[in-house]
């Protein structure tokens, strides 16, 4: 197969980021995807529906002068002050789709998250009455804890009680990296999803340490061995509705990735459609791209699959040496180097 036309895509987790830089986060957004959910780790974090209703027209005041431009889907940071009341009026509202988990400490900008997960029961009641999902970045903060076992220590000691103690609950494990998350999503029941990003399906740790520290491949939850980048590709390209597309393109200057404490997050939202369909390729799944993509989210959400299509064909391109990001220099990933897949046309 060296070409396929599917259903506009989604990204079902983007870091949009504030200020000028939504200008060139949103214009890389717009290209190809329909839809995004937009995370709230914004400093200040958006707690609030006001906040979000805030951010949201940011976000589309800065996409005004685009072609065509993709829909911002709000959510609220999760904090320990959290109220039902606001989980009401996040759910009444037609722009907040979701409320997210960010244990304090955990990863950028979550200092503000969630210290007692179990104070939070209440809030996760209301969530689950509502029918409000949460999205959880899955990892524990216990220094005890090594780095790569932080995402299945989270699994076994938060995700699983929270799933058994709420059924009804929607939940996304965002961004899964191990064999451990695949596993619990695919045994757990429907309301239970995971996203997975394209570098996570393209890269190990191998690809990040091995002949030279790539600090751009250093994101959270951090690249795990290959064994379980093998069980994510599996995951996503088994045509199960439980794994759908979230980049987690998350972008930070390259002069805060290189340096003495670099931060984490990887840059795709430029090339993030091409970069998933070189991984479906390479594993030889690219007809189980269109699900992944551009329905099992929609479906997840609640939210109709885009009507348009776009078509993509195995046909090199380069990505340059720089993106900018806000006026600052950023490092994509594959800078100075070779797509495999682009998007040929767009239509009806
Ligand atoms: N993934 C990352 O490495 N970084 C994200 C935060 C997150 O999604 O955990 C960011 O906001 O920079
Ligand atoms: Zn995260
Ligand atoms: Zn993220």
């Amino acid at each position: 197969m060296t070409e396929l036309t599917l259903t506009r895509p989604d990204d079902w987790h983007v870091h949009l980021r504030d200020g000028a830089a939504l200008a060139d986060t949103c214009r890389d957004m717009a290209r190809y995807f329909g839809r995004a959910i937009v995370m709230p780790n914004l400093t200040p974090p958006v707690t609030t529906v006001e906040a979000a209703s805030a951010y949201r027209e940011r976000i589309l005041a800065s996409m005004a002068d685009l072609p065509r431009q993709f829909e911002p889907l709000m959510t609220l940071y999760l904090t320990d002050q959290t109220s039902a009341e606001e989980v009401r009026r996040a759910a009444d509202s037609d722009f907040v789709h979701a409320i997210k988990l960010y244990p304090a400490g955990a990863t950028t900008n979550s200092a503000a998250g969630v210290a007692d997960l179990d104070s939070l029961y209440p809030t996760l009641a209301a969530m689950e009455k509502h029918d409000l999902p949460l999205l959880v970045h899955g990892e524990v903060t216990d220094p005890a804890i090594d780095i790569f076992d932080r995402e299945k220590v989270f699994i076994e000691r938060h995700l699983a009680p929270i799933v058994q103690r709420f059924p009804g609950l929607r939940v996304v494990l965002e961004h899964i990296t191990t064999a451990d998350a695949a596993a619990f999503v695919g045994e757990t029941p429907a309301n239970v999803a995971a996203t997975i990003t394209a570098h996570h399906l393209l890269l190990n740790r191998n690809d990040m340490l091995v002949g030279g520290i790539r600090p751009h491949y250093y994101c959270l939850p951090i690249l795990k061995r290959n064994t379980h980048q093998q069980a994510l590709l599996a995951a996503a390209t088994s045509g199960s509705p439980k794994f759908f597309l979230g980049t987690d393109s998350a972008p930070h200057t390259r002069a805060a990735k290189e340096t003495d404490c670099g931060c984490a997050g990887v840059y795709t939202a430029h090339a993030a459609i091409e970069f998933y369909a070189e991984a479906f390729a390479a594993a030889g799944a690219l007809d189980k791209l269109e699900g992944f993509a551009a329905h099992f989210g929609a479906d997840f959400y609640g939210l109709p699959r885009n009507s348009e299509r776009i078509t993509l064909e195995q046909s090199p391109w380069d990505v340059p040496a720089q993106l900018p990001l806000g006026g600052q220099p950023l490092t994509p990933l594959r800078a100075a180097d070779t797509v495999a897949w682009r998007v040929r046309e767009t239509g009806a």
